[in-house]
This record gives structure tokens, sequence and C-alpha cells, in this order.
């Protein structure tokens, strides 16, 4: 095997290379979400465990060995959710053609407006990536052109399906009366109903686009990323689903679901 200054082969540069970019996407995965500062403890954790071994504190290092492997199955259970949402993200398709259409968000923004006016409080979940099937199923299967009048209708109080969520695929309403997994209790929203949690914790394990109207506040939002955004205007609105929707290249080229996820969650840090 070829050296390089007849040391390290270049099957070790491979190696490193590699390595280097298993971690970086590994990194990647993890930011943003509950489990950066897991990965902290990990590290704090396992520099105490090295130095126990190197300083040869056998009772030390022992303890720390034992609650290290139990920690491990622990640490699955408890991220099953997150681990579960990275490996969808490792897997998911790229460059498939899933995006609403120019009409179809004009429409959704539209009846978000006037559902908000009339504060009637509304849950809309646009895929994109992400196959949304799983959560389609929890609800009625419709499968109707999005427009403004058929939302309305859907999310008129007393009408049978205006519990839950709906979901659109490209330019239709595929499902209405979802129901979304709710966001696993942080602490950071907790002041927030079911109905927001519940766009969040459909965007913390999917790139969905979840759009919340506020039956209390009449304000609509967007969630993203496991992140809800700020109180948005019409034009706001408008403009952040059309970035989110068809700003990364063609109509059909969604933002990469790490990029889209993390600059969507930027925009709703500096301006929440
Ligand atoms: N898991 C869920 N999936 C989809 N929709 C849900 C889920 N949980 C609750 N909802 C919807 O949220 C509604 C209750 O909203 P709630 O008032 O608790 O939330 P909120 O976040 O305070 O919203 P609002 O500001 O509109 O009051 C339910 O009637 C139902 O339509």
């Amino acid at each position: 095997m070829s050296t390089v200054f007849g040391l390290v082969s270049f099957r070790d540069v491979l190696d490193i290379l590699l390595v280097t970019f298993l971690v970086y996407q590994a990194y990647l995965l993890v930011a943003g979400t509950r489990a950066v500062n897991v990965v902290r403890g990990i590290v704090v954790f396992a520099g105490v465990w090295m130095a126990a071994l190197l300083l040869n504190l056998t009772t030390l290092s022992f303890l720390l060995g034992r609650a290290g492997t139990v920690g491990l199955f622990a640490l699955v259970v408890v991220f099953q959710p997150e681990l579960r949402a990275a490996l969808e993200r490792v897997g998911r398709p790229r460059g498939r053609d899933v995006s609403a259409g120019v009409a179809a968000l004009q429409a959704v923004v539209r009846s978000m407006e006037r559902l908000a006016e009339r504060r009637i409080g509304a849950l809309i979940a646009i895929e994109r990536r992400t196959p949304l099937g799983e959560y389609a199923e929890t609800g009625v299967t419709l499968d109707a052109v999005v427009s403004v009048p058929f939302l309305e209708a859907l999310f008129a109080r007393n009408a049978p399906l205006h519990d839950g969520g709906v979901i659109i695929q490209g330019s239709r309403v595929v499902s209405a009366g979802c129901l979304f997994p709710l966001q696993s209790s942080d602490g950071t929203y907790r002041r927030y109903g079911t109905r927001h949690r519940a766009a969040l914790g459909l965007s913390e394990v999917t790139d969905a686009v979840v759009l919340v109207v506020s039956e209390e506040r009449g304000s609509m939002r967007i969630a993203l990323g496991g992140r809800l955004g700020p109180d948005l205007n019409g034009a706001e609105l408008r403009e952040q689903l059309r970035a989110l929707i068809y700003d990364h290249g063609s109509v059909g080229g969604m933002p990469a679901p790490a990029e889209g996820v993390a600059a969507g969650t930027e925009t709703f840090r500096e301006r929440a």
C-alpha cells in the first residue's frame, strides 16, 4: 500500500476522511434538537471515564463502565422519537416533487387569513419529502383540490372534520381530522395548548411545514423542525411559505431536509 511520507497510507487518510464525514453528519442530525445537551453530557461522561481509566481508579472506572452500559439502553428508549426521525431523515428520498402548487399555497394562506379573522382554530401540514401517509391514515381520507371554501368548510366550528389536522400533498387535501404526534414537552413550549404542540410534534419528526391558526388569539404561525415561528400576517406567511417550498431551485427542488429545517429554524430564532 502506498504511503504519504512513508508513515500514513492512503487507506488511513480515507479512513480519517470517512470518520470525519460521519461525525459531521451525526452532528447535523442532532444539531438543534434536545439531543444536543445529551451529547454534551455523554462527552463529559466519557472524559471522566477515560480519566478514571488512565489514573487507574478501579472502583470509579468500574462504576462508570456499568453506568455507561445501562445508560446506553436508557438513551435508546428515551430518544426513540429522535432516533427514528434521524434515521428517517437519512433514508429520505431526494428530489421527489411533492411541492404544493402556487395556487394551492395562495389558497392555504387566504383560508388561514379568513379563519384567523374569525378566530377559528386550524392545523394544516404541507408534506415535503417525508411521506405523511401514516399520519394521514389517522384521519379521514380525502382527495380534493386545495381551495379556500373547502379548507374553511373543513375547519368550520361543528363541521365533522374540524378536530385534528389536515394534510396537503402537492395541490390536494389528502386527509382531514388527523392526529399528529404531540411534541415531547421539553419546557420551551409548555404554555402552548395541544394544537400548537401537535404542530410542533409533527414538524419535529418530519420535514413537513405545519401551519397553525390559534382559536384563542387569531394568530397564524409556522412550525418547522420542532420550532414554532412568530405570529405572521398574510403577506409574511405567503413569503415564508414560498421560501420554504420553492426557494431552493425549481418548483420541485425542495430544500435539502437538513438545510431546509436549519434555515427555517434560524429564521424563526431571529424573528421569535
Ligand atoms: N394530537 C393532535 N393532532 C391534531 N390535532 C390536535 C391534536 N391535539 C389537539 N388537536 C387539536 O387542537 C384542538 C385543541 O386545541 P387547544 O385549544 O388545546 O390548543 P392551543 O394550542 O391552545 O390552540 P388555540 O390557540 O387554537 O386554542 C383540538 O380540538 C384538536 O382540533
